[in-house]
């Protein structure tokens, strides 16, 4: 008898869509398999900002510990939400093909928008070094997330407006932000795009770098089990592998941590890799960026190399200060 793969996932539905999509790509290359749901430490605590839980992984510590006690052979998961070292014993096995990497605004009113700097469907561009004029009405706007790197680029671009902790799993926070008085939420679009939730009131934040990996998603299993790696191999998607991973290099170079204000998004152009990456201070005040295109060939160090040169730089060591006293 072939094995059933057990396949661990979190009970979100966003998460049980992703898994289940695994399954499929699975059957079409004859493996079966079956889910698993596990709940998370974010998902019990839906209060709490990530950042302020104070460990890493906290969607992804428990399935760690069902791969490892055998209790499921994969786990998948959003790739943006696993640490960058993986627990001891477990591996990756395949990143998915991605989908959006951008964040998106969820808003509740067009003239709001419109305030905000939305003008004939383009943001208007907003230099805040050169200090280019700006379009924008900076009366105290009210929005929901509690990703510290949403904030940290956001009160960048708007100083004046306000932000409001919005946790819980997508579907939550949508049900939040249509029961708030905010203006409106951050969200990442692949989230909501792939369990059909984009609300039409939303547009993408495209001065908005995404976190490392956004949109990709990731299966692991136990190092010690080179069955189950070799049935699940074949989904890997070698060029968002390469992408998602070089901007976690980037991430893991800088801080070596989850919940930091640190971007990146690297993308392929025919033989070319152009990698975007930020560090940015928790309240938006300083930011340090890094461009680079290189040939695909040379590509695979572009996320260790990129944070090296920013952490060589006294600005970027200035931020990094400011992001520990933040957390402190
Ligand atoms: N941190 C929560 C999380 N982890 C993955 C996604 C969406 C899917 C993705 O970004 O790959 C989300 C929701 C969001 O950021 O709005």
């Amino acid at each position: 008898m072939a094995r059933t793969l057990r396949i661990g996932t979190r009970d979100s539905q966003l998460a049980v869509w992703q898994a289940t999509l695994v399954q499929e790509l699975l059957k079409a290359q004859g493996v079966d398999s079956e889910l698993v749901y596990i709940k998370s430490e974010g998902d019990i605590d839906t209060v709490t900002p990530l950042y302020a839980l104070g460990v890493q992984g906290v969607f992804t510590k428990t399935l760690d510990a069902a791969l490892l006690s055998g209790r499921i052979d994969i786990a998948v998961h959003s790739m943006k939400d696993v640490p960058t070292q993986l627990a001891q014993g477990i591996v990756e096995v395949a990143v998915l093909e991605r989908a959006s990497t951008k964040d998106i605004f969820v808003y509740k009113e067009e003239a709001d928008l419109a305030k905000l700097g939305w003008v004939n469907g383009e943001w208007s561009i907003v230099n805040k070094d050169s200090g280019a004029a700006l379009t924008i009405d900076h009366s105290p706007f009210t929005i929901g997330t509690s990703s510290i790197r949403r904030i940290a680029q956001w009160k960048r671009r708007y100083p004046n407006s306000t932000i409001e902790n919005l946790r819980g799993n997508v579907n939550t926070r949508l049900r939040k932000v249509a029961e708030s008085n905010w203006a409106g939420a951050i969200f990442a679009a692949a989230g909501l795009e792939r369990i059909e939730l984009r609300p039409e009131k939303s547009v993408d934040l495209d001065w908005m770098l995404p976190a490392p990996a956004q949109g990709a998603i990731m299966i692991v299993c136990r190092a010690e089990d080179p069955e189950a790696y070799g049935l699940v191999r074949p989904l890997n998607h070698p060029v968002t592998a390469l992408c998602a991973t070089i901007e976690r290099d980037f991430l893991r170079t800088l801080m070596g941590g989850c919940s930091t204000p640190i971007s990146a998004l690297a993308r392929t152009e025919y033989a070319q890799l152009h990698f975007e990456g930020n560090i940015c201070s928790p309240d938006g005040s300083d930011l340090v960026e890094i461009r680079k295109t290189v040939d695909l060939s040379d590509a695979r160090d572009l996320g260790v190399t990129a944070g090296q040169e920013l952490l060589a730089l006294p600005a970027t060591q200035k931020i990094i200060q400011e992001i520990r006293n933040a957390k402190a």
